[in-house]
């Protein structure tokens, strides 16, 4: 007889349930209260009810928890600066989608050596998740493993879904039960319709599989996410921040009957993939919305200790500290730069027109 089943599975390991990692890594009340009141001034950014920017700044991906936490501290002291008219929520991506191959992100490979100990992974990614929170800085994460937000997501303030990922329906049915606001990406190609057509999708309520606090498959019913925005990564025909591309994804989200409130990674496509671009991205959109476009309501920002990135050989041991081993950042003190620069600009524009 032949095996007609995993007859490309290697093999199938247990994996540690979410209640019990929930326990062993347990969150504080006023953190737990910290996750939600971060969540309520997102809410109100994107109603308009807040008239502050978000500014989602951080590495592209966390390898090193002590490196992300040494980092988190320099932005805390920014954010504490800059508050009254930005609102900064540090970047904290455990997962990684890649184009092809390469590493996945701490979750799935922590030891960075292809030994996928995802048990330690998200134990890992969880204690500096409470660290962060213990600190009082917001955390941004993309949700890419339907699986992984039983076991993070009561940590996360806001939440991405990929370029790559915005037009899997598997991907829009979880964003439709996630707790924090949920940005979707346009696609690698360019197109705004898959990320409008999410945020249609993951606006609804969804029946779709899961797994509960005990790990066990079920059947998940959400009620669906009202807080979906768009936000503008550029694609492989260019970048898409310029005014007329601003104008045109407001004109279609208005169309599509969805809020228009959009947010520019300055990074990704918008920089061409080149890091030192990200500044010039930055600075036009936070002119464009000083200029008044208030449909703008926040920028993304790779960033990290060290400028530029490094290629993950066979030596963890032997990488640079503070430098990115997925896209290039750009480095600490040219992000301090651009968070007091556009909080210097925005409190110049709020001053003359009161
Ligand atoms: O932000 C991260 C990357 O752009 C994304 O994960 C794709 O990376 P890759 O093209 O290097 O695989
Ligand atoms: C992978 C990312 O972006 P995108 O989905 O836009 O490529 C990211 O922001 O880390």
């Amino acid at each position: 007889m032949h095996q007609t089943d995993n007859v490309n599975v290697r093999s199938i390991e247990k994996l540690v349930s979410p209640r019990e990692i929930k326990q062993d890594i347990a969150v504080a009340e006023d953190s737990q209260d910290f996750v939600f009141e971060s969540r309520e001034h997102i809410k109100r950014i994107l109603s308009g009810e807040d008239d502050r920017m978000l500014a989602v700044v951080g590495p592209c991906s966390i390898h090193d928890p002590a490196m992300a936490l040494d980092y988190a501290r320099r932005l805390k002291e920014v954010a504490d600066e800059v508050n009254d008219r930005l609102f900064i929520v540090m970047r904290v991506y455990f997962e990684k989608p890649r184009t092809t191959v390469g590493w996945k992100g701490l979750i799935n490979d922590p030891h960075l050596n292809d030994t996928f100990d995802i048990g330690s992974g998200f134990r890992i990614a969880r204690q500096l998740l409470v660290d962060i929170a213990e600190l009082g800085l917001p955390a941004a994460t993309e949700a890419l493993e339907p699986i992984t937000p039983q076991y993070i997501a009561d940590l996360i303030s806001l939440a991405s879904i990929g370029a790559r990922t915005t037009e899997s329906p598997t991907h829009r049915q979880m964003a439709s039960g996630l707790s924090m606001p949920v940005g979707y990406k346009n696609g690698t190609d360019g197109s705004l319709q898959i990320a409008l057509d999410a945020m249609t999708s993951a606006g609804s309520p969804h029946s779709f599989l899961g797994i509960d606090a005990e790990g066990a498959t079920c059947v998940v019913h959400s009620n669906g996410n009202p807080w979906g925005h768009l936000i503008l990564r550029g694609g492989r025909s260019g970048p898409n921040y310029a005014r007329e591309d601003i104008r045109d994804a407001i004109a279609q989200l208005e169309k599509s009957n969805l809020h228009s409130n959009l947010l520019v990674d300055c990074s990704h496509a918008n920089s061409n993939k080149d890091h030192a671009q990200q500044k010039n991205v930055w600075r036009d959109v936070v002119n464009q919305r000083t200029e008044g476009n208030r449909s703008i309501i926040g920028m993304m920002l790779e960033s990290n200790i060290s400028s530029g990135n490094q290629k993950l050989g066979a030596e963890p041991s032997s990488l640079t500290y503070g430098v990115s081993i997925t896209d290039a950042c750009i480095e600490w003190d040219e992000t301090a730069l651009l968070l007091r620069e556009a909080h210097a600009q925005l409190s110049q524009a709020a001053a003359s027109t009161t």
